[in-house]
């Protein structure tokens, strides 16, 4: 080989290592038109279904176009998890051919759906009945600022899309009812419970032991929660644990009692976990029931539930609960009594916050009670009143009485809505000589018909 020829070989391979070069370039232009195709044949798909006005059903073989595989555009989003051992690209598979039902886009809902979305869950169901408050904001993280007033179910389904447009998501802005149950449940493979009421939660119940879907259920109030699966692997359902729902005046909601957001975050995480373990059939646990509080050490607890009840009359050996019943009748309280106002007094022993605000301009002798416990009544209070809990009131009659200038020393009571008052007035009346009245819709209906400046919490 004489030095011209070396010369051109020379050349010739630094030519081909050019070409080489970029040929690696427009293979990786050609990969990535590829994927960005398939995302958008993805998000198409799950457009065009979403718009329809009724709901789908998980549809395998026409509403997704691969679920038989990942696309390039998946191994890259779930990396992470699909390296783990005991989820792979198994689970991630399962996952994508799972689809669950989110009942209630509130406390416990909010992190749910945003976790099981972001995992990569195949569909999504949301119900929720109500529409986004500010005062949901503290917890209800699925939601924001610019979505007051809007469906909480449109508003999940906003940011899930924004999250992860993977995941089909159908939004029910609907109160689930008897009526409406069985319908949506059965088009999904795995129900979470994610509601705050008792009538929700039997209804639930009985309609995943009909329709057969495991039931992920949980609970949360001011600093401590609850998780439990029920109508899963053999164990118990709702009514073999609970056969009669409590009475409604012994139940405390969040609005009453408070809940911290962070437990309801947790509660709603551990919730999503169980559910994923459900889709990729990796769940080795015991039928439990795990019990979280803040306040306590350890923080976690967990029991073992006891096995299904032969006699249960839903899901044992003869049930004779065969359909869906009357939930707001059965238990006394539906869905949307959340704080339902008691009338215990005749109108004689009430005043209205206007007439008991004239009087107090007027200089008028009295005593004012608030009746709530000392924790609200250190957040906003009304100047010159006292505060005496309700529970504590029995105990502390002696002290009311030393309170009063004369024996017959007109008493007004007030609370935050003004149901306790009543109650109040109901135990005073006893033992005062004056009288004694309970401010119509406490300190609210005081915000709203005397002093707008006075805070609601
Ligand atoms: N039967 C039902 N159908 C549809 N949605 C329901 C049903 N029961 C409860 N929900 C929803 O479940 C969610 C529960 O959320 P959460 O416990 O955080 O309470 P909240 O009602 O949002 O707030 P708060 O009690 O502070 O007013 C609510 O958004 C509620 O509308
Ligand atoms: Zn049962």
């Amino acid at each position: 080989m004489d030095k011209s020829e070396i010369q051109l070989l020379m050349v010739l391979n630094s030519r081909l290592k050019e070409e080489n070069e970029q040929l690696k370039i427009r293979v990786k232009e050609l990969e990535e038109k590829l994927d960005k195709q398939n995302s958008l044949l993805i998000s198409n798909t799950h457009n065009e279904s979403n718009s329809r006005k009724t709901c789908n059903t998980f549809d395998k073989d026409t509403d997704s176009p691969n679920l038989e595989d990942l696309t390039l555009a998946e191994y890259m989003r779930y990396g992470r998890q699909l390296i783990l051992p005991g989820f792979g690209k198994t689970g991630q598979l399962k996952l994508k051919n799972t689809s669950m039902l989110i009942v209630g886009a509130g406390g416990l809902g909010a992190p749910a759906a945003i976790y099981l979305a972001a995992t990569g869950v195949g569909k999504l169901g949301i119900i929720d009945h109500d529409t986004v408050e500010k005062s949901n904001l503290q917890r209800q993280i699925i939601h924001n600022e610019s979505r007051e007033g809007i469906s909480k179910a449109q508003s999940a389904k906003m940011t899930i899309e924004e999250l992860n447009s993977l995941c089909k998501c159908v939004a029910y802005e609907v109160l689930l009812d008897s009526s409406n149950a069985l319908e949506i449940v059965k088009k999904y493979d795995i129900v979470i419970d994610a509601t705050d009421n008792v009538a929700t939660r039997y209804l639930l119940n009985d309609v995943c032991v009909i329709a057969g879907k495991p039931l992920v259920s949980g609970s949360a109030l001011r600093m401590d929660g609850q998780l439990t699966v029920y109508n899963y692997k053999r164990g118990p359902c709702y009514r073999c644990l609970f056969p009669k729902p409590p009475p409604p005046e012994s139940i405390l909601n969040c609005a009453d009692g408070g809940v911290l957001g962070v437990v309801t975050g947790i509660i709603g995480c551990l919730q999503a976990l169980q559910a994923i373990k459900i889709a990729i059939e990796n769940d080795e646990s015991p039928n439990n029931l795990l019990i979280f509080s803040a306040t306590s050490y350890p923080l976690f607890r967990s029991m073992k539930l006891r096995s299904k009840k032969k006699d249960c009359g839903l899901c044992g050996e003869h049930p004779f609960i065969t359909e869906l019943q009357d939930y707001v009748q059965f238990c006394g309280s539906g869905a949307l009594d959340k704080s339902p106002s008691v009338k215990l007094l005749g109108y004689e022993d009430r005043i209205e916050p206007k007439t008991y605000r004239n009087l107090r301009n007027e200089g008028t002798p009295h005593v004012l009670i608030d009746v709530r416990e000392t924790v609200q009544y250190d957040i906003c209070s009304l100047p010159s009143s006292i505060n005496i809990p309700l529970k504590d009131l029995p105990s502390k009659i002696e002290e009311v009485k030393k309170s009063l200038e004369a024996p017959n020393t007109p008493v007004y009571v007030i609370c935050r809505l003004g149901n306790d008052s009543q109650h109040a007035v109901n135990i005073l009346k006893n033992y005062l000589k004056g009288e004694v009245k309970d401010i119509i819709g406490g300190l609210y209906k005081w915000s709203l018909d005397v002093d707008p400046d006075f805070p609601i919490y």
